[in-house]
């Protein structure tokens, strides 16, 4: 590709100062070559080594793995992301195991608490974190937005996802304002990592509608606006507004909904699920992937018990609780041919206070009503051992945010109940999961079948020294997947199909060695074959459902939904290779490199 500088629009002669100054996206810091730091006029900017990426990478996990602190470590990662992307998305790749619980959850979780305090220092000036709306932008959101673009910007990198909060209640931490930016910031993150989303065509977006959260309205530093939350009267007009602009801007862009506070999560997504592209990561994300491991769960105690038989107790009832219970009626109904008032049967909500039932005697949140019980006899059930005792569930699922509710005695009942006890403490981050890994292995005899939504170490028998690997039922196993595959296949809404679909591939790649380690999800290294999987499957479920317009995608399944529906052969081969090629990826692909800006491009 050429790459006649000097002719580029762009650059004047000093304008190679300014790319390496400013650009982050092409910013490579001691990699650049003498021959192109000449080029650049950048040639004393830098001490004289050139370096591989190998040796800066190097360095930088030398000087990352001696911060004392994940937020420390945090922070210096989103230094070297906003300083340069290459960089930092090899080390993530390369890395993942270590680095995903610095840059997502966990610690994302402690960065967003810290956010109004650490956020100057995460980026050089002139790097946004990303985009923030307030009530007050409303007149001129459309500029905004087209505004928001990265240095240098090629009309054709327009992006492709946005990931948008507006901080309500950020994984378990409840309403954090304006801090909750890490979020968008950490999933798209995961898009480029997981799914090789490029990532210049991501957008984070935190919507800024104040806070009731009195800590930061009482915080002089606190960098969003310190007022109450705006009512609904302004809130929905609001988010209505800030999706017209952005399909004004962006007509293809994906919308992710992300910690939103259950009540307008459920809104919102009832609101656009048939008419916009989106889908809500914490609903349908959070089931989707519950789901999966579910589904191998159930293979694993499938001697012990009939899959139609199971019983599932959720103890938390918000937009993630309800979320994950309706996606797993999906077992049910897709997969065991169920009627849908005979599979909600199988499920029982408890929330704070108690069991759901129709008869409490309170006004039932909305989202609740679906799987209040009537079966109750007028009895009532408060304790979660009440109801334990009383459903006598073969699962247990915790999305309460109350960090330790599934005590030793809960978790020796369940094990009394179930030869092998499915207990998933899914609340983020780890502080409020409901029980740990090891809890769960002491007070199970080591039968639990166990998956988190943060991670949890590896538990060693102290007897038998034997090793067992905790399931971790993240979102981020679907999401980067899911996304991918719709952007590729284009399909003009996210349907519960595809989302199934998404949850099955999930399920169905595991590795046979994974498998007889009685693995629930594939080992998190794999994750971007995982993903280009999952993606796969989105692509020929939106083709079957004759909603996929890229001509690409249609040409690749149509005439052959048959042979792809198994996931397997020649086929479906290719269309995974199809996806891989489509994915970016920091050193393969060099899209990252001023030839692309400067080149015979323009
Ligand atoms: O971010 C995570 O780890 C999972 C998630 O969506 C949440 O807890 O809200
Ligand atoms: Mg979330």
């Amino acid at each position: 590709m050429p790459n006649s500088i000097t002719n580029s629009k762009f650059l004047s002669s000093e304008a190679g100062v300014d790319l390496l100054a400013r650009s982050h996206f092409l910013n490579q810091g001691t990699s650049t070559t003498t021959a192109r730091r000449d080029e650049l006029h950048t040639r004393g900017l830098l001490p004289c080594a050139v370096e591989t990426m190998g040796l800066q990478k190097k360095r930088a996990l030398v000087q990352l793995r001696s911060k004392s602190s994940n937020l420390e470590k945090y922070m210096f990662l989103a230094w070297l992301r906003n300083t340069n992307v290459k960089l930092f998305y090899r080390i993530v790749i390369d890395e993942l195991e270590e680095i995903t619980p610095l840059i997502y959850t966990p610690t994302v979780g402690t960065a967003c608490l810290e956010y109004s305090h650490i956020a100057p220092f995460l980026a050089p000036p002139g790097v946004p974190d990303g985009l923030f709306l307030s009530l007050s932008d409303l007149p001129s959101l459309t500029q905004i937005i087209r505004d928001y673009r990265p240095f240098p910007f090629d009309e054709s990198l327009t992006p492709q996802i946005t990931v948008i909060t507006d901080g309500s209640r950020i994984l378990g931490l409840g309403d954090l304002g304006v801090n909750g930016m890490g979020i968008p910031v950490g999933k798209l993150q995961l898009y480029t990592a997981a799914a090789g989303i490029d990532p210049r065509r991501t957008l984070p977006i935190t919507l800024d509608i104040g806070t009731n959260n009195e800590k930061n309205l009482n915080d002089e530093l606190y960098l969003g606006s310190k007022k109450k939350r705006a009512g609904d009267d302004e809130f929905y007009p609001f988010v209505d507004a800030v999706i017209k602009s952005l399909h004004d801007v962006y007509p293809n862009l994906l919308i992710q909904f992300e910690d939103f506070s259950s009540e307008h999560a459920f809104d919102l997504l009832e609101k656009y699920r048939d008419n916009t592209f989106c889908f809500n990561d914490d609903i349908q994300g959070t089931g989707a992937v519950i789901l999966s491991g579910f589904m191998n769960a159930v293979r694993l105690v499938e001697n012990d018990i009939l899959p139609t038989e199971h019983r599932l107790l959720f103890f938390g009832a918000g937009s993630a609780g309800v979320g994950v219970a309706k996606q797993l009626l999906d077992f049910f109904i897709r997969e065991h041919d169920m009627e849908e008032e005979i599979a909600k049967k199988r499920v029982w909500l408890v929330d704070s206070k108690g069991l759901v039932t129709t008869d409490r005697g309170d006004k039932l949140a909305k989202h609740k009503v679906y799987f209040a019980r009537n079966d109750n006899a007028g009895q009532q059930y408060k304790s979660l051992m009440d109801v334990i005792n009383y459903v006598k569930p073969t699962a247990l699922i915790g999305l309460s945010s109350q960090g330790g509710v599934f005590s030793a005695d809960i978790i020796e009942r369940m094990a009394e109940l179930n030869k092998r006890p499915i207990i998933f403490p899914l609340s983020n981050p780890s502080v409020n999961a409901e029980c740990t890994f090891e809890q769960a292995m002491i007070h199970s005899n080591n039968r639990v079948i166990f998956a988190s939504g943060t991670g949890f170490p590896r538990y060693t028998e102290p007897q038998t020294g034997k090793v067992h690997v905790p399931g971790q039922g993240n979102n981020m196993y679907i999401f980067p997947g899911l996304g991918l595959g719709a952007i590729l296949a284009r399909p003009p809404i996210i349907t519960d199909r595809q989302i199934f679909a998404a949850s099955s591939a999930l399920a169905r790649s595991l590795t046979d060695e994974e498998r007889a380690q009685e693995l629930l999800y594939p080992s998190i290294t794999r994750i971007r074959a995982v993903s280009a999987e999952i993606a796969a499957a989105v692509i020929v479920e939106a083709v079957r459902e004759g909603f996929a317009r890229d001509p690409e995608a249609l040409k690749l399944c149509r005439g052959h939904l048959n042979e792809l529906k198994n996931l397997k052969g020649p086929r479906w081969h290719s269309l995974v290779k199809y996806v891989q090629g489509h994915m970016w990826d920091p050193s393969i692909n060099d899209l990252i490199d001023e030839s692309y800006y400067f080149g015979s491009r323009i």
